[in-house]
């Protein structure tokens, strides 16, 4: 038996024509939270409906927990909880009857239902308000609704899709809390269009954009990959050019203004820290000084040319 939780092999699919997602490679075979980033379209629903069996793929492999989604997608979805983008929730119902409904569609033992039902409502923090109608519940309380569904089977991967979209920033900071402790004992995929998201729930990302994978490897990894290499600071008595482009480090500097200057440089150590002293020393009188962070658009740009080269 393979180890793999999840293992995904040249995955592509188009809807008519056009490929929506392309060659896309995926092996995940251990614990934790992932998240799937990528701009609106890169094609992150079209991977995560096809790895939950929802859609069926033009061509590629799908397997979770070594079983072929298409050959027995009975054994694979059994091993799987998926909220999508739009969660499926029956707001005419009581958070207690909707997860009882789906303790029986996911086959749970008539005898467990309850003990399931109970422990899924404990884990994502819905237990009080266990007789109230889903419709007059918050927006974020519909999505731990949603995630106490996709584990009351105790999956062993929960593929959840833009979670936290819609979400106001305390219910964000809660689903992302609930997603992390789930992700304590599940193998969790995650989607997201916002960097930061992922930068604060997730141990791995991998990147779509086009259709295509373009970077697969851990948090710390990414965001070394995307330390700033250029600052802006402001001298209001600044010294000639020519010794700013000396200084130890700098590669370039680009005088924005004739008091504001753009310093790009190949190490991001210390740098400031010499620029503060050497304006205090010289008496540059310096009112300003920022690090630049790549933009997301700027990162999938330099990782797709880097894909394609
Ligand atoms: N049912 C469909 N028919 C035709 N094209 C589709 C269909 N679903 C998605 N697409 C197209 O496939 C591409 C990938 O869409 P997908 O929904 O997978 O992206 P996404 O990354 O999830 O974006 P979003 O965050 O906007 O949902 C897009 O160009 C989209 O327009």
């Amino acid at each position: 038996m393979e180890n793999n939780i999840v293992k995904i092999n040249n995955l592509s699919h188009r809807y008519g024509a056009s490929w929506a997602i392309e060659d896309i490679n995926l092996e995940i075979s251990e614990l934790g939270v992932f998240g799937l980033l990528g701009s609106n379209g890169a094609g992150k629903s079209t991977t995560m409906n096809i790895m939950c069996g929802v859609l069926n793929q033009t061509r590629g492999l799908v397997k979770i927990g070594g079983y072929n989604m298409q050959d027995d997608p009975i054994s694979a979805k059994k091993l799987i909880g998926f909220l999508p983008q739009n969660a499926p929730l029956h707001m005419e119902l009581t958070v207690h009857e909707y997860l009882t409904q789906c303790a029986h569609l996911r086959l749970i033992d008539k005898k467990d239902v309850p003990s399931s039902v109970d422990k899924a409502m404990a884990k994502c923090g819905v237990a009080h308000f266990r007789n109230r109608l889903i419709s007059n519940l918050s927006g974020g309380y519909k999505q731990r609704v949603g995630i106490a569904q996709a584990i009351i089977h105790e999956p062993k991967l929960v593929v959840l899709d833009e979670p936290t979209n819609g979400l106001d920033p305390n219910q964000i900071f809660e689903v992302r809390k609930l997603i992390r402790e789930v992700g304590e004992e599940k193998c969790v995929i995650f989607s997201s269009h916002i960097l930061s998201e992922i930068q604060a729930t997730c141990s791995q990302i991998k990147m779509i954009d086009n259709g295509k994978m373009v970077f697969s490897d851990t948090m710390d990894a990414f965001n070394n990959y995307i330390q700033p290499d250029s600052l802006v600071m402001t001298l209001l008595n600044p010294p000639a050019i020519s010794t700013l482009q000396n200084f130890d480090g700098v590669q370039s500097v680009v005088a924005i203004s004739s008091t504001r200057f753009r310093i790009h440089f190949a190490d991001v150590q210390s740098i400031t820290e010499r620029l503060i002293r050497a304006s205090v020393e010289y008496g540059w009188r310096m009112s300003e000084i920022s690090l630049e962070k790549s933009s997301l658009d700027q990162i999938f740009a330099q990782l797709s040319n880097q894909k394609s080269s």
